[in-house]
């Protein structure tokens, strides 16, 4: 997780499907806050790494559940981007490669493997008073409670558009709908974040660049969490 400043407390909670710039935009929306940054994601896919990695079996609910509860996990956010290190191994890129993709939905909707993972989201937040935290359930589960609470949407073409100019066009498009929408699918079945539940604001970035989503989500920051957020 990245540093705060000594501002005041901030809480920022920020969901999302796949693609929607959930990442990228609560990142930077963090660095202009003078807020620390949580990536969730990153955590569940740090603990599918370490998991392939051990040889395990996905649909072990118990063997992954135990590894999930014995891992490592830190997080923070350097110059370079982000550094994800999981029971001491750096593995930033690792965890982005499609094998990680394709399965970190088989832990994330292992029920034991979220309550240890929500529990850890909420000391790192707790920890850090001035925070935006994005993932698929931040705003409903991990910190019901924000000051602000955005669902940061897109138009699925849109998305699939966003994740293959990413990756320079190189996937086919039934590799990006994998990464996108199946990835999607399969999340739901644990977590709602295709609607916006009761006090959450919908930022649909479909026809928006990043600098405009930027500004629209620091705009509704503002106007739910008002001053704590200058
Ligand atoms: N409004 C925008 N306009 C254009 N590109 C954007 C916009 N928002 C994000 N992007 C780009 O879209 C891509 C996907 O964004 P990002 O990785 O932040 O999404 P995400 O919601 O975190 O996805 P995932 O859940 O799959 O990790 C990135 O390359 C990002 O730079
Ligand atoms: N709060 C969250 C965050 C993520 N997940 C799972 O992790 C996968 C990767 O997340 P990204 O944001 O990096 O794409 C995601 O597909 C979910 O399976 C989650 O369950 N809850």
């Amino acid at each position: 997780m990245s540093e705060a400043n000594s501002q005041q407390a901030l809480v920022v909670a920020i969901d999302g499907p796949a693609g929607s710039g959930k990442s990228s935009v609560s990142k930077e929306v963090a660095r202009r806050l003078g807020a620390a940054y949580l990536d969730t994601g990153a955590m569940y896919r740090a603990v599918t790494f370490a998991a392939l990695e051990s040889g395990l079996d996905l649909g072990d609910q118990e063997a992954i559940a135990e590894a999930v509860r014995q891992a490592d996990i830190e997080l923070s956010v350097t110059t370079e981007g982000q550094r994800v290190v999981v029971n001491g191994q750096e593995v930033s890129a690792q965890i982005r490669e499609p094998r990680v993709s394709e399965s970190v939905s088989a832990v994330a909707t292992n029920l034991a493997v979220r309550e240890n993972l929500v529990r850890r989201q909420r000391a790192a937040i707790e920890q850090a008073g001035r925070i935006v935290a994005e993932g698929r359930d931040t705003t409903t589960v991990v910190a019901p409670d924000a000051d602000a609470r955005i669902l940061l949407t897109a138009r699925e073409e849109v998305r699939m558009a966003r994740r293959g100019l990413e990756l320079n066009n190189t996937q086919s498009a039934q590799a990006l709908a994998k990464q996108v929408s199946e990835r999607d699918a399969k999340d739901s079945s644990v977590v709602n974040f295709t609607d916006a539940a009761e006090g959450v604001i919908l930022v649909d970035s479909s026809d928006l660049d990043f600098e405009q989503t930027v500004q629209a989500v620091l705009a509704t920051i503002h106007q739910q969490a008002g001053t704590v957020a200058s």
